[in-house]
C-alpha cells in the first residue's frame, strides 16, 4: 500500500473541484482515490480524468460517498453547507481529515459540525490562500492600532455564480476586523444598505458584495477617516493558490487530534 494519504474530492465536476482533482492527481504527496458528485450528475460512471477532458486516471466518479471515502485518508469538500453536514458525518466514520472550503454555512450548521469533530479532523475556512489568512493577521493588527475614527468597510468581488454573500473571506476579514477592536463581529456587522439607512454608525463594519462575470476573488479591508484611507487588498487571479492550501491542509491534519482548525493553525500564523 502507498504511503501517500489518498483523497476524495467532493463536487469533483464543480470549479474547485476540477481544480482539486488536477492539483492531487498533479501532486507527489497525495493520490486521488475517489470523485464524489450528487445524484443524477452527468459525470456519475465516468473516469474522472476523461470527465474533465483529459486522459483517464483510474477513478471513476461516484454518488456514493461511503465508497469513494472509505479508502481515504482526507476529504477535500467545497460543496454547499447541506452536502458538507453529510460528508462530516462520514468523514468521521472513516476518521479521515476533512477538508471543508464551503461557505455559505449558518452559525447552526457551523454548530452542528462538533459531532463528527470528536472523531475526525476539520480543517475549515472561508479562504484557503496563503495571502488572505495573511491578510486577516494584517487586518487583525491594523484595526487594533486605529479607533472607532476609522470605519471599516469590507468589499469584495466575486464571478456571477457564486451563491453565498458576504463571502467566507468577507468574514473571516470582519472576524478579525472586530477582534482587532475587542468587540463582537455579530454586534457591529451591517452586512445590507438599502433606502433611508441613516448615518453610518460609529463602529460598525460594513460589508458591501459585487458580483459579476468571472471574477475569482477580490477583497478589500478599507479603514476609512477624516483626511485619509488605508485599503489593505487580497487579490486571486487563479483558483490554484485555493486548492494548494487545501492540499496542505489534507496533509497537514494526518495524524493530528480529532477536532476542529483552521489554516492559521496549517500555515502556523
Ligand atoms: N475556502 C476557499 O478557499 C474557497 C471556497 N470556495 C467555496 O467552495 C464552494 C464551491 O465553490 P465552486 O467550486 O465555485 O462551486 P461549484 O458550484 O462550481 O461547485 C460545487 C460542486 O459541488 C457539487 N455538489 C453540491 N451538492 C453536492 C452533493 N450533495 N454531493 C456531491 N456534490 C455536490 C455541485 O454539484 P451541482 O452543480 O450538481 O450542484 C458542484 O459540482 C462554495 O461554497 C465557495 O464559496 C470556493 C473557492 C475557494
Ligand atoms: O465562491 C468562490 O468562488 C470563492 N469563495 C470563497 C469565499 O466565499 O470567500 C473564497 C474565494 O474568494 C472564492
Amino acid at each position: 500500500m502507498s504511503d501517500q494519504p489518498g483523497v476524495a474530492v467532493t463536487g469533483a465536476s464543480g470549479r474547485m473541484g476540477q481544480m482539486l482533482v488536477s492539483q492531487v492527481g498533479a501532486s507527489d504527496r497525495l493520490r486521488l482515490v475517489g470523485a464524489i458528485e450528487r445524484p443524477g450528475h452527468d459525470w456519475i460512471g465516468q473516469d474522472i480524468g476523461e470527465a474533465m477532458g483529459g486522459a483517464p486516471i483510474g477513478v471513476i466518479v461516484t454518488d456514493d460517498p461511503l465508497q469513494a471515502i472509505a479508502p481515504a485518508q482526507a476529504i477535500i469538500d467545497f460543496t454547499a453547507p447541506a452536502a458538507t453536514l453529510e460528508f462530516a458525518a462520514l468523514a468521521a466514520q472513516a476518521r479521515a481529515v476533512h477538508v471543508i472550503g464551503t461557505t455559505g454555512m449558518s452559525e447552526d450548521e457551523i454548530a452542528a459540525l462538533e459531532p463528527a469533530a470528536r472523531h475526525a479532523v476539520i480543517i475549515r475556512a472561508g479562504n484557503m490562500s496563503l495571502g488572505v489568512n495573511l491578510l486577516t493577521q494584517l487586518t487583525q493588527r491594523v484595526a487594533a492600532a486605529l479607533d472607532e475614527d476609522y470605519d471599516i468597510e469590507i468589499i469584495e468581488a466575486h464571478h456571477n455564480q457564486k451563491v453565498d454573500a458576504p463571502s467566507g473571506t468577507a468574514l473571516m476579514l470582519g472576524e478579525a476586523a472586530a477582534k482587532g477592536r475587542g468587540v463582537a463581529l455579530g454586534d457591529v456587522a451591517d452586512r445590507a444598505r438599502d433606502g433611508i439607512t441613516g448615518a453610518r454608525r460609529k463602529g460598525d463594519i460594513g460589508f458591501t458584495a459585487i458580483r459579476g462575470g468571472d471574477i475569482i476573488g477580490e477583497h478589500d479591508v478599507m479603514f476609512a477617516a477624516a483626511g485619509e484611507r488605508i485599503i489593505l487588498r487580497h487579490v486571486a487571479s487563479d483558483r490554484t493558490v485555493f486548492a494548494r492550501g487545501a492540499l496542505k491542509a489534507a496533509l497537514w491534519g494526518q495524524g493530528r487530534a480529532p477536532g476542529q482548525y483552521d489554516m492559521l493553525d496549517v500555515l502556523g500564523l
